[in-house]
């Protein structure tokens, strides 16, 4: 071991017993049963439920809850502690309500302090207690412990604990005291969060999720195409921008744009007022109390299309430039008979209807008008000055990969790109061809580019975010083309089809999902890919699990406009000492739904893989940290005391 990096750790364990005792501290730790990773996915926006499963752990808590005071409550006091626990603030304020007197409600202090204390005692059982401590609202960490660690059997301090519980009281502290245990105990039943893409777009409370996210206690991040998006646009993409702005108009959300990220749309809004009329497929979907007025509707529905034909002129020049992206059946501008209203794809003529192509000259189709330039100019130069947008695009980039080998697993938005004998599909890039995991990191490579330069928006890092969007090699997308155009200007439903990857039939497969594990150098015998991206259809018969529990799907649409199609309102995942179990929930109606009528629709839970023995920590990522830190100790302790 290098002398110079045992120097420098004896600054910090600069005696004996130093050494020895965080020897002994480590090794105890790493011998703990793991702590529970949850999986959650495809978010979209829907900031409401996604707190909701945040909060309950996916069902954990109640679980905890349950096992402790099942046999000495009724349901109805078991879902008042478990909404107490999720949404402390207002459970206490509806008590408040609810206690006709001062007596009564020092009585439900006295008892609800000691409830929760019980709770998050059994919740660390298997924490150590500085890890607990972490956890603990600082403010109250010496009276809790003292409550927490009562090791009197003679009960001759019980005044003394009574004591404390009335101080607490008659101070005015325990509503503060209770909302802090209830987040202590949120956070002790899950140890690690991953957040398997797609945070934004469709719902209406993306930069929520991402508050949520940054000051959540531990989280990674496999981005999702639409998360991609957004990078992009930061990045300095313009084609990328025009699609946020696109789909945000499109779902009625352009509030996101504007009030939240504080991005200025009059330029876009005097441009579409200009240009554009009412027009049927560009009204925004509509959902239940974003109701605008008619007036706003419109507004809306001229920006959607003028945003859209703005897309559809800046991809051309990116096709054209970048022939490898084999893209050029999508120069879809370049196909239009502007005088017969057809357009020709693959050989096929169809018919435009709900056109708007007022801006667009027929001879140089892709040519932006200058005011339709200076709109984006003006976006973008906006974009990238959001002090709110920079700071969730960093942590996205901070906290984000394209994919992510953690214990075991592998964990990834999209796809691995294959073709149809299962093989690592190749993509050319300028002269070099890359496939699987190595193409996954080239991609990484470059988005991670993109994003450092900013400046720059028309090389070939920032026209790869773009690709990673909607190419079909992209392992995010997944499709061979996305129909954006033909699900607006075309009738026919055959012009819609977005034709899969391979991956997509080819993941039922066991075998193909082992040769995943291996190309990522993961044991196939014990790793599983856990995917997002494509609802599961519940409704007609699709399971989750799939490859013989190789792989698990769990993007169960949070959305709410998938959630016709898929019959159920999501997936989760949890993965403890024990196994790894899918959540499956129903559909999240509101927290007041929880608070007053205790409705917590859960959750409908399979076991996916059972541990054969429970799961240490020293077998996880963390513990493999934590063994190697043993070893620098050792090694410390042999240079400079057993010579
Ligand atoms: O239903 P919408 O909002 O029009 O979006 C449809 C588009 O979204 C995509 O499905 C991509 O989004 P997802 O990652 O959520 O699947 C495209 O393939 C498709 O063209
Ligand atoms: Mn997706």
């Amino acid at each position: 071991m290098d002398e110079q990096f045992l120097d420098l750790l004896a600054q910090k364990y600069d005696t004996e017993e130093k050494i020895i005792t965080e020897i002994i501290n480590l090794e105890a730790i790493s011998n703990l049963p793991k702590g529970t990773e949850h999986f959650v996915s495809d978010l979209h926006g829907e900031f409401q439920a996604f707190q909701h499963v945040l909060r309950n752990g996916s069902g954990t808590v109640k679980e905890k809850i349950k096992e402790l005071f099942r046999e000495v409550w009724t349901d109805q006091e078991i879902n008042d502690i478990a909404a107490l626990v999720y949404y402390p603030e207002e459970k206490i304020q509806l008590v408040i309500g609810e206690l006709s007197n001062k007596t009564a409600l020092n009585q439900w202090y006295r008892q609800t302090i000691e409830h929760m204390l019980k709770l998050i005692s059994y919740a660390s059982s298997k924490y150590t207690r500085s890890k607990l401590r972490k956890a603990l609202p600082e403010q109250y960490v010496y009276i809790v412990e003292e409550l927490l660690y009562k090791t009197d059997s003679t009960n001759n301090k019980d005044p003394y604990y009574e004591e404390i519980y009335r101080q607490i009281i008659s101070l005015g502290q325990a509503d503060k005291l209770i909302i802090g245990l209830a987040y202590t105990t949120q956070r002790l039943v899950v140890d690690h969060l991953h957040v398997v893409g797609d945070i934004y777009d469709r719902g209406p409370d993306p930069d929520k999720i991402m508050d949520t996210l940054i000051h959540y206690h531990s989280v990674d991040i496999q981005w999702g195409n639409h998360d991609v998006l957004w990078i992009g646009a930061y990045a300095g993409s313009l084609v990328c921008l025009a699609n946020i702005i696109r789909i945000c108009a499109r779902y009625n959300n352009l509030d996101i744009i504007e009030d939240i990220y504080g991005i200025n749309l009059r330029p876009l809004l005097n441009l579409a007022e200009k240009y554009y009329e009412d027009n049927l497929p560009f009204r925004p979907k509509l959902q239940t109390g974003h109701n605008g007025s008619e007036q706003e509707i419109l507004q809306i529905t001229k920006i959607h299309q003028a945003i859209a034909m703005i897309q559809f002129k800046l991809e051309s020049p990116i096709i054209k430039r970048r022939p490898y992206f084999n893209m050029s059946e999508r120069l879809l501008l370049e196909q239009i008979d502007y005088d017969k209203n057809e357009i020709t794809i693959c050989g096929k003529t169809y018919k435009l209807e709900n056109t708007c192509f007022t801006t667009v000259n027929p001879q140089k189709p892709e040519q932006l008008l200058e005011e339709e330039r200076q709109v984006m100019e003006k976006l973008l130069f906006s974009v990238q000055h959001s002090e709110k947008l920079a700071r969730h695009m960093n942590f996205l980039m901070k906290k984000g990969s394209l994919y992510l080998k953690y214990n075991g697993n592998l964990l990834i938005h999209g796809c691995i790109p294959m073709d149809e004998e299962g093989n690592m599909e190749e993509m050319q890039i300028e002269d070099k061809t890359y496939a699987g995991r190595q193409l996954l990191d080239v991609f990484e490579d470059y988005l991670r580019y993109a994003f450092a330069h900013p400046e720059e928006t028309e090389d070939l890092a920032t026209d790869m975010v773009w690709y990673i969007w909607t190419g079909e090699c992209s392992s995010l997308f997944g499709k061979r083309e996305m129909t954006t155009f033909e699900r607006y200007f075309i009738q026919e439903k055959e012009a819609h089809k977005e034709r899969k990857n391979p991956y997509y039939h080819l993941r039922e497969n066991e075998e193909i999902c082992r040769r995943i594990l291996q190309e990522f150098d993961l044991n196939p015998n014990h790793g599983h890919v856990i995917n997002g991206h494509t609802p599961v259809k519940e409704i007609s018969g699709e399971s989750p699990v799939k490859a013989n529990g190789k792989m698990i799907v769990i993007d169960g649409g949070f959305s709410k406009a998938y959630q016709s199609t898929t019959g159920i309102a999501g997936y989760t995942l949890l993965y403890n000492s024990f196994g790894m179990q899918l959540v499956a929930h129903q559909k999240f109606n509101s927290k007041e739904d929880v608070l007053c009528n205790g409705t917590d629709v859960l959750s409908l839970k399979r076991l996916v893989d059972k541990e054969l023995e429970r799961k240490l920590v020293k077998e996880t990522n963390v513990g493999e940290k934590l063994l190697q830190k043993i070893s620098n100790l050792k090694d410390l302790l042999d240079y400079r005391y057993m010579k």
